[in-house]
């Protein structure tokens, strides 16, 4: 059973258009990463999983229960944790009482080694308490009936990097005890870091939906090198070399090629310095927000359909 499931969700407001024909599977234990711009449809999307919002057309599953079913939906979210982008609070209780408060409606399973971990001033009443402490605060409450599945809605926003660092380990501790996560994030480092695949959405589409190694590598390696003399576009009309760049004095381009034509190419000149590195996430995710990425859901996209290639990213390009 899959521990996620849309097909063509759709949800209007009005006639604000906010997701459109959303069909993906979140599978049980992965970490998946739903990433898009500014009001592509992220929240839309996990407040029709919670059952918060009707769908307009389509139809999901979380843990197998229909997300129209109220009943059906009840049973599922005592096994889901939450956590919205904007946890509400009662400001005049402690953090101590609301953590009793939920423990008395979804049972409290491990809040004494959450408030270990995330540590919020619970003996503080809420309305003192700063953003990053409603945010861990928020993350207690999310985990301590010890779901199996955990839907968060921008889950590091407001925390400082040391409680960022803290939570993408125990989202990794948790992931190997079997926990399903779903999560936005605008946050490429984290995705990276955590997610084993990545939704993109943008104006209410999926427009991909794969492994994050798999986007990463078709999306190329970035290449720099220092050779003796100068170097020019027309120098390396090898194919899979885009972006060429010599700004810095010494020249750089995303190389989606085959490296064994890359070094026979290299041959030719004295090499000073050459670093070949992952691409930088800030590209590969760019190119799929502004919609110059060709859309892919597979995965095993060839090299022609990698976000590199796309006509508005080949200025300066020397394809052969
Ligand atoms: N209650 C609402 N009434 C009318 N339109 C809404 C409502 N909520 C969201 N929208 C619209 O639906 C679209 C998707 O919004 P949504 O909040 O789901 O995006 P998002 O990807 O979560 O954005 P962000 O990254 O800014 O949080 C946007 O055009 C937004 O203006």
């Amino acid at each position: 059973m899959s521990a996620i499931e849309t097909e063509d969700l759709t949800k209007y407001y009005g006639d604000t258009r906010a997701i459109t024909d959303l069909s993906f599977t979140v599978r049980e234990g992965e970490v998946f990463g739903f990433l898009g711009p500014n009001g592509a449809g992220k929240t839309t999307t996990i407040r029709t999983l919670l059952g918060f919002i009707e769908p307009t057309d389509g139809s999901a599953t979380v843990l197998g229960r229909d997300v129209t079913d109220e009943a059906d939906l009840i049973e599922a979210k005592r096994r889901i944790g939450y956590l919205p982008s904007d946890p509400g609070f009662d400001e005049g209780v402690t953090g101590r009482r609301l953590i009793r408060y939920h423990g008395d409606l979804k049972s409290d399973e491990r809040s004494d080694e959450l408030l270990e971990i995330f540590d919020p001033p619970v003996g503080r009443e809420i309305g003192e308490y700063s953003t990053g402490n409603r945010q861990k605060l928020a993350l207690v409450l999310t985990f301590m009936h010890d779901p199996d599945l955990v839907i968060m809605d921008e889950p590091t926003s407001g925390l400082d990097p040391l409680m960022q660092e803290r939570l993408y380990d125990f989202i990794e501790d948790e992931q190997e005890q079997g926990t399903t996560f779903f999560f936005s994030s605008h946050i490429l480092s984290e995705v990276r870091r955590v997610c084993d695949r990545v939704g993109i959405i943008r104006n209410g589409h999926l427009v991909t939906m794969e492994g994050v190694e798999e986007l990463l590598d078709r999306s190329g390696k970035r290449v720099h090198i220092s050779v003796e003399g100068s170097l020019d576009p027309g120098d390396f009309a090898l194919a899979g070399v885009h972006d060429f760049d010599t700004s810095d004095g010494d020249a750089s381009f995303m190389f989606t090629g085959e490296y064994d034509a890359l070094l026979d190419h290299l041959q030719q000149y004295r090499v000073r310095d050459l670093e070949i590195e992952e691409a930088p996430l800030e590209d590969v995710f760019m190119k799929f927000y502004d919609g110059k990425a060709a859309p892919s859901g597979n995965g095993d996209a060839g090299a022609s359909e990698t976000p590199a290639e796309t006509p508005a990213s080949t200025g300066g390009e020397t394809d052969a």
